[in-house]
């Protein structure tokens, strides 16, 4: 897997055993550490959730992930092939749906491709649409058809189901996971729903003080049932850690 490293410390060596890795990173925003000294490895096929209270970094972690942000101390490898996906779809409304799904990638793939990705999350009918007719559902799904053709080895997905209904919600973290499954692609998934972490997750780390505070791996087979007394718990669990309190909360 090629690696993109960033970050003013070089280190070497081979990152082939990780999808992800993250070493004393550190980002200040106007003499804030938001970020301070983090540490993070997410192996190859990994679907990792990131929870954390708001403001707490987490999608300043993401866009550093993404390449977005470089303005770190620290070192970050990442894969080369990767891709986001954000609450907003960000699509242009200028280009229709199948246009948007091959936007930005370097040989002018042929449309057959953007075909190919909008079927695997149920839209091929909507690929001659324009964006402002798609519903929030459809638009994020289109979101994900962007982040497909470009066969990621990392997919950041920050709060993308954050804007949906509840009923869509479920639809699109099912997707999710199957997409996942059937990829085998690292996930790196932001979000402020602890039962969604706990359905999707292999693990899943919260986030505090700018590093990376506690972590759960989840070892509940799939697909998972939010009934299951070992769900609650760990549910439960991750809410103590986050301050929240569960029984206050199922009141
Ligand atoms: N470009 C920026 N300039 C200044 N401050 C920033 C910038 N980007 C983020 N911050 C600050 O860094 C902190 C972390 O922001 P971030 O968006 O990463 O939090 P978050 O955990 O994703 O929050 P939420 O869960 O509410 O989305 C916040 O206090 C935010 O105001």
């Amino acid at each position: 897997m090629a690696t993109d490293v960033h970050g003013p410390v070089t280190t070497t060596g081979s990152s082939a055993s990780a999808a992800v890795r993250v070493a004393g990173l550190s980002r200040t925003f106007d003499g804030r550490r938001v970020i301070d000294g983090l540490e993070l490895t997410v192996r190859p096929g990994e679907f990792v959730a990131l929870l954390g209270r708001s403001g707490c970094g987490k999608s300043t972690l993401l866009k550093i992930l993404a390449g977005l942000d470089r303005d770190i101390d620290g070192t970050v490898f990442v894969p080369r092939r990767k891709a986001t996906a954000f609450q907003a779809p960000r699509l242009m409304p200028w280009k229709k749906v199948w246009r948007n799904v091959l936007l930005g990638l370097p040989d002018k793939p042929e449309r057959a491709v953007a075909e190919r990705a909008l079927e695997e999350v149920g839209l091929s009918h909507r690929a001659d649409a324009w964006p402002k007719t798609l519903s929030g559902g459809e638009a994020q799904r289109a979101s994900l058809a962007r982040a497909l053709v470009r066969e990621p080895d990392l997919l950041l997905l920050d709060e993308p189901f954050g804007a949906l209904d509840a009923l869509t919600r479920i639809k699109a973290q099912r997707l999710v996971g199957e997409l996942w499954q059937r990829r085998g692609c690292a996930v790196l998934l932001v979000t402020h729903d602890v039962e969604e972490a706990v359905l999707l997750a292999d693990r899943v780390l919260v986030m505090d003080d700018g590093v990376i505070a506690h972590e759960a791996e989840i070892d509940l087979p799939r697909p998972r049932d939010i009934a299951d007394p070992r769900f609650a718990r760990i549910r439960a669990g991750l809410l103590d850690r986050l301050g929240v309190d569960a029984t206050a909360e199922a009141a």
